[in-house]
């Protein structure tokens, strides 16, 4: 009989842990899964699916505010409740789903906090399990501000739970999360709506002309968005709540009823006592090599809480099955070699890039052609009242590849992922000419971008 209980534990039941328990058990292994909260993680549960969710709502009072004065009269509000409970028809399902999925794969699927109490063993629920390999995805966290009031900020989890539509709400941070959750509370009807960013712009990662075009967009809808404001502290005022704000004109202070986390998020690998496992980390996470091998060669990781790529969850998926093939190959077959990865801002208009910047082109002194255009004059703008649009695409001059696409406006989800394929497989700005797209549609306008 084996001195372990189990071939493979994967802690967490995310993007990142989920497909290395499948692919292990689909192989032979025993195999369990842990997690400390219903099963599904971060993605399915309390990021991007719900959050789409509620976009999926908003977009319509955009649609009818678009095509206001041009034939659609009826003008749309959103009711936040019956919105939560579209939500959540699709994510109180999902935990007994998934769960039931890696069940029915073989996966032992086990509750509670895990934590290494030696390099082949943890503790879960006071007993002891040990396992020749584990596979650490433990995912992210909202990052510790250590302001004075931190306590009376909610988080984006509580903010997609929010039973009643929140009224006057602060967002402290201008990333992702702050803007895509001010958009939906603007458009669901909260009469003031704030983003509190630190630095001089939001969305520091994409393209500085398509953020200022956001900004337009943001300020027109009736967001304040405050840049160079970093925010102090948190006090309770009487009802409400007063955000101290530290800016270039001095310290004011923004009263509001809700007060939303959104300056980042960091590894969730503090109560894992990783050193009892001989496993290593930094300030981005677990450390990992190209096979997703932490520092304890029995001990792969992937996802967000590993230092590796950018933290999103494709990115945690691709991860997850390096870490699986190295895992069942016994030794490292496999090295993560990221593919241009998209990314996408559900705003409204939405912002998507993929590849280089034009400031991370020029420090790799290439040479290329930028070319930027406002688009609210094309047809595809025009005829769904879109007037925030816009695409920059970097040519590179000798060989014609796509170095980085960057586009702005409905269709940019989609649009930003042919990029990503042609850019993949090499594609020149001619080739993509060259491809017959379907017309009128949104993939239809790359070849005049390019
Ligand atoms: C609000 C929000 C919106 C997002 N929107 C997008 C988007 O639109 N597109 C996109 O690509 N990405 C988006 N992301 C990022 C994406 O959700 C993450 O990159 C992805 O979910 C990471 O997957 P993961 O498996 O690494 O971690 P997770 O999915 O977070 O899974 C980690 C799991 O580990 C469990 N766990 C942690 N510690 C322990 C322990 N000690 N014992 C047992 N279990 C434990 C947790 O309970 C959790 O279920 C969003 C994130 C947020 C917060
Ligand atoms: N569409 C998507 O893919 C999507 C959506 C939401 C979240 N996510 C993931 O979740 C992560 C976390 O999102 P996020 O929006 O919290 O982080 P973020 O890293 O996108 O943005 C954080 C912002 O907060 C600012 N900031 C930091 N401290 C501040 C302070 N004290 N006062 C004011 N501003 C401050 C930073 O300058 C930065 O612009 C993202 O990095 C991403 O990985 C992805």
């Amino acid at each position: 009989m084996s001195a372990y209980d189990f071939d493979l534990i994967v802690i967490g039941a995310g993007t990142g842990g989920n497909g290395v328990a499948r692919m292990t058990a689909a192989a032979g292994w025993k195999v369990a899964s842990i997690d400390s909260l219903p099963y599904g993680g971060t993605c399915a549960l309390r990021g991007c699916d719900p959050k789409k969710m509620l976009v999926a709502v908003t977009e319509g009072v955009d649609w009818a505010q678009n095509l206001k004065g041009k034939g659609l009269e009826a003008q749309i509000s959103v009711d936040w409740p019956d919105m939560m409970a579209f939500k959540r028809s699709f994510t109180d399902a999902m935990p007994r789903r998934i769960e039931t999925g890696l069940e029915k794969a073989g996966v032992a699927t086990l509750h509670g906090d895990a934590r290494f109490t030696g390099p082949d063993t943890i503790e879960l629920n006071g007993e002891s399990l040990r396992a020749r390999h584990f596979h650490i995805a433990t995912g992210a966290r909202p990052m510790t501000l250590n302001i004075p009031g931190e306590e009376l900020l909610i988080t984006s989890t509580d903010f997609l739970d929010l039973p009643e539509r929140p009224d006057r709400v602060v967002f402290v941070g201008g990333g992702f999360i702050a803007m895509e959750f001010a958009h939906i509370a603007k458009r669901a009807g909260a009469s003031e709506v704030t983003v509190l960013e630190m630095m001089e712009r939001p969305l520091g990662n994409f393209d500085p002309d398509l953020v200022t075009m956001l900004v337009e967009a943001t300020a027109e809808l009736g967001v304040a968005l405050r840049t160079e404001a970093k925010v102090l502290k948190v006090e309770k005022q009487g009802g409400e709540l007063a955000v101290s704000v530290e800016t270039p004109g001095g310290i004011k202070v923004v009263t509001c009823d809700t007060v939303v986390h959104a300056t980042g998020r960091v590894p969730n690998i503090d109560g894992l006592n990783l050193a009892a496992a001989g496993v290593e980390h930094g300030p981005r996470g677990i450390k990992v090599n190209a096979s997703m091998r932490t520092t304890n060669p029995n001990i792969f990781a992937a996802g967000d809480c590993a230092d590796s790529g950018p933290n999103l969850t494709p990115v945690s998926a691709y991860e997850g099955r390096i870490a699986a093939k190295n895992l069942l190959a016994g030794h490292d077959e496999r090295s993560v070699s990221y593919p241009p990865i998209p990314s996408v801002v559900f705003t409204l208009p939405m912002v998507a890039t993929v590849g280089l910047s034009e400031t991370a082109a020029r420090e790799k002194g290439l040479k290329f052609d930028t070319h930027f255009e406002k688009t609210q004059g094309w047809y595809s703008s025009l005829r769904v009242g879109a007037k925030w649009t816009g695409y920059k695409i970097l040519v590179e001059r000798e060989t014609g590849r796509i170095l980085g696409a960057h586009l702005m406006g409905p269709g940019a989800e989609e649009q930003i992922n042919l990029f990503a394929m042609a850019m993949g497989a090499g594609l020149t700005a001619n080739q993509i000419k060259a491809v017959i797209f379907a017309y009128p549609s949104y993939a239809s306008d790359i070849g005049s971008m390019v």
